[in-house]
C-alpha cells in the first residue's frame, strides 16, 4: 500500500495490507526472528502478581486505598472500529507480526472491544502535584493496561488502551478521549523515539465509531468529536505520583512505597541489586568532602539517583530539540526517565524561551520552555521526598540526588548544544549569544540549527555575504539587527576554523543531531482536520516523514515548513488539558 486510499472499514483495513506498507527505514523488522500472532504474546503479569491490588471491583470513582492498581476491563462503547495508524516498529519490539495489523478483529482488540487472549486489565493509582499543588488520588482515569508481555530478549513491555473506558480514578470524567489528541499522542510518540529521546511508544490508533463530547476551550460550547484510543506501549508506565499517593497516606501505605520501588528495581534497575562495595557510586560532595554517602549502602538512594540522572538526560534532550512537554506535573514523570503523556505539548517554531503550549499555563508559565530544567528537579524533589517519608532515603541523600541531577543535566545540555553548533568543545559566550539573537528575532529554533551546517570556515566570505547561508532563517530580521548577526557569525566561523574539522564532516555531524522535520502544531492539526473527515493518509503520511527526522526527504519539504498564519489559531498552537 502506499499511503493512498485510507481503510474505511475493517474489511478495507485487510485489504489495505499494512504490513506491506514498510517505511524504508524499518529494517529492524525484517531482522528480527521472531514474528507472533497476538494470540502467541508471551504474557507475564507481574504487577498484578507481584503488587497489592484493590479490594474492590466496581467502576465507580472513590478512592482506592492500600492498593497499587485495580482490576478493571475496557469498557469503551465500540461500533464499527477503524485502525488509523499503526507503527510496525513498535510491533517489532513486541515480536509482533506486523501482518496482524491486518487482521479484521485488530481494530476491536485494540479498542478493548474484544479481549486478547492471555490479557490481565487493570487501572494503576497513583496521586500528583498539579502546578506545584498536591492533588491527592488521580490514577489511570482513562488509560487501561492490558498486561505485560516479555519478548525474545527478556524484555518487559507493558501494553495500555488510552481512552477505554472508565475505571475507579476516573472522577467526573468520561474515560474516553478523542481522535484528536490520540492522533497527538500517537505521532508525538513516534516521533520522540526517532529523534532518540526515550519516551513511551504507541502501537496502534484506531477509532471507536463514537462520539465523544469535549469543550476544548472551557467556554461552554463543547463539541462532539470522534472517539479513538492509542495503544501505547512502555516497559511501564510507573510514575512519580505511583509511589508519592502511598507516601502521602501515610501508617501502612508507607510499606506499599517501599513494596513499590522493590518491584521497580527489581524488574527496571535490577544492577542497582546486585551493588557491591567495588562498584563506584560513592561519590565526592565537591566541597572537599567526600565519601558523604555511600550509595552502594542503600540501593534506594543509588536508585533515586538514577531515576534524576535519566529525568536530567531527558530534559536536556527536549531543549535540545525544543520540545515543551506543557503539564509537568509529578504524574507525568515517568521513573524510567521517558516522556509520558502527550497532552499540550509543542515543539519550539520561533525561539522564545517563556513560550507555553498550554493555555491552562498562561498566567504562570510554570511549564514554558526555559522553566523545564527546574521544573525536573522540583519533580525529583517530591518524589525523593516520597521516599524519605517511607524512610527508604535520608535527606542527604536526597540533597545529593538533586546536585546529581543538576550536573547531569548541565553536562548533557552543554554536549548537546556543543554538537548542535558543530564545535568540539563547549563555548557558554557563543552559544548565549546565539539563543539570545534567536529570541530578539524570533528565529525558527529547528530551521536555524539546519541551515548552520552550511556555513562554511575554509573560504573567504565578504561581510555583507556572511549572512547568506542563514538567510531562509533571518528573513525578518532588521537592518540594525544584521550587524549582530554578522558578528556572531564571524565570531563562530572563527571557532570553526581553530576546530580544525572540516566543513563536510561536520556539516554530517551537524544534521544528525538538528533535525530537519519536528512535529509541529500545525502539521499535527493538518493530519487532524483530515482524519477527522474520515481520511487518514495524512497521518500515516506524516508519521514517515516524522519516523526519518534528520534526512533530507526530497518531495517532504513542506513538512518543514514554518507555521502558515492559520497555525495562530486557538487549538492549534495553544492547546489546554481538555483531551
Ligand atoms: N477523559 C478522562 N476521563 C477520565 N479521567 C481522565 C480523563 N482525562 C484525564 N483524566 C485523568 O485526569 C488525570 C490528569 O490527566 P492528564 O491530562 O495528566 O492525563 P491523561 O492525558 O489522561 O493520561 P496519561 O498521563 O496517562 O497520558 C489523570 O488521572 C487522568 O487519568
Ligand atoms: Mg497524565
Amino acid at each position: 500500500m502506499t499511503t493512498g486510499s485510507p481503510p474505511t472499514t475493517a474489511a478495507s483495513a485487510v485489504s489495505d495490507d499494512p504490513a506491506t506498507d514498510q517505511p524504508s527505514n524499518q529494517t529492524s523488522t525484517e531482522n528480527s526472528r521472531v514474528k507472533l500472532k497476538l494470540e502467541d504474546l508471551n504474557w507475564d503479569h507481574s504487577f498484578v502478581r507481584e503488587l497489592p491490588g484493590d479490594s474492590l471491583t466496581d467502576i465507580t470513582s472513590r478512592e482506592v486505598l492500600h492498593a497499587c492498581y485495580s482490576r478493571v476491563s475496557p469498557s469503551a462503547e465500540v461500533e464499527n472500529p477503524q485502525l488509523v495508524v499503526w507503527s510496525e516498529s513498535v510491533a517489532d519490539i513486541l515480536d509482533l507480526d506486523p501482518k496482524e495489523f491486518g487482521r479484521s478483529d485488530f481494530p476491536y482488540l485494540f479498542s478493548g472491544a474484544s479481549s486478547l487472549k492471555g490479557g490481565l486489565s487493570y487501572a494503576q493509582c497513583y496521586g500528583g502535584h498539579q502546578f506545584g499543588v498536591w492533588a491527592d488520588q488521580l490514577g489511570d482515569g482513562r488509560a487501561i493496561t492490558l498486561g505485560e508481555i516479555l519478548n525474545s530478549k527478556s524484555e518487559r513491555w507493558e501494553l495500555q488502551l488510552k481512552g477505554a473506558g472508565k475505571t475507579p480514578y476516573s472522577r467526573f470524567a468520561d474515560g474516553l478521549a478523542v481522535l484528536r489528541s490520540s492522533i497527538r499522542e500517537f505521532l508525538c510518540s513516534e516521533a520522540m523515539h526517532s529523534l532518540g529521546i526515550p519516551t513511551t511508544r504507541a502501537l496502534s490508533l484506531v477509532t471507536t465509531g463514537k462520539l465523544v463530547s469535549r469543550d476544548m476551550f472551557y467556554d461552554g460550547n463543547p463539541k462532539d468529536e470522534p472517539g479513538a484510543i492509542v495503544c501505547r506501549v512502555a516497559q511501564s508506565f510507573l510514575r512519580f505520583g505511583s509511589f508519592q499517593i502511598h507516601a502521602k497516606r501515610g501508617k501502612e501505605d508507607l510499606e506499599i512505597v517501599k513494596t513499590l520501588a522493590d518491584y521497580t528495581i527489581k524488574h527496571h534497575f535490577p544492577h542497582l541489586e546486585s551493588m557491591n562495595k567495588s562498584d563506584t557510586l560513592s561519590f565526592s560532595t565537591g566541597d572537599g568532602n567526600s565519601d558523604v554517602v555511600d550509595l552502594t549502602s542503600n540501593k534506594y538512594a543509588a536508585w533515586l539517583v538514577e531515576v534524576a540522572e535519566r529525568t536530567a538526560s531527558l530534559i536536556a534532550k527536549w531543549q535540545g530539540v525544543g520540545f515543551t512537554h506543557g503539564v509537568l506535573n509529578t504524574d507525568n514523570m515517568s521513573v524510567l526517565g521517558l516522556t509520558i503523556d502527550y497532552g499540550p505539548f509543542g515543539f519550539l517554531d520561533a525561539f522564545d524561551p517563556s513560550f507555553t503550549p498550554n493555555t491552562t499555563d498562561l498566567p504562570g508559565r510554570r511549564y514554558c520552555f526555559a522553566e523545564q530544567p527546574d521544573i525536573g528537579s522540583w519533580n525529583i524533589g517530591q518524589f525523593g521526598l516520597a521516599l524519605s517519608t517511607a524512610q527508604l532515603i535520608n535527606k542527604q541523600e536526597l540533597n545529593y540526588a538533586l546536585e546529581r541531577y543538576g550536573s547531569k543535566f548541565m553536562d548533557e545540555y552543554q554536549a548537546i548544544m556543543t554538537k548542535k553548533v558543530g564545535l568540539p568543545r563547549y563555548n557558554k559566550e557563543l552559544i548565549g549569544e546565539l539563543l539570545n539573537n534567536m529570541a530578539v528575532d524570533k528565529v525558527d529554533y529547528t530551521n536555524f540549527f539546519r541551515l548552520l551546517s552550511n556555513i562554511k570556515s575554509d573560504s573567504d566570505v565578504p561581510d555583507k555575504e556572511l549572512l547568506v547561508p542563514l538567510k531562509a532563517a533571518l528573513l525578518d530580521i532588521g537592518r540594525e539587527r544584521k550587524e549582530a548577526w554578522t558578528s556572531w557569525v564571524k565570531r563562530y566561523r572563527a571557532e570553526l576554523s581553530s576546530s580544525g574539522i572540516s566543513d563536510e564532516e561536520r556539516k554530517v555531524s551537524m544534521n544528525s543531531v538538528n533535525p530537519r522535520y519536528i512535529l509541529r502544531n500545525y502539521l499535527c492539526q493538518s493530519a487532524i482536520d483530515m482524519a477527522e473527515q474520515g481520511d487518514y493518509e495524512e497521518v500515516r503520511r506524516l508519521l514517515k516523514v516524522m519516523e526519518r527526522p534528520f534526512d533530507d526527504q526530497p518531495g517532504m519539504e513542506r513538512y518543514a515548513r514554518l507555521p502558515p498564519a492559520w497555525a495562530y489559531r486557538p487549538g492549534v498552537c495553544m492547546l489546554s488539558c481538555s483531551s
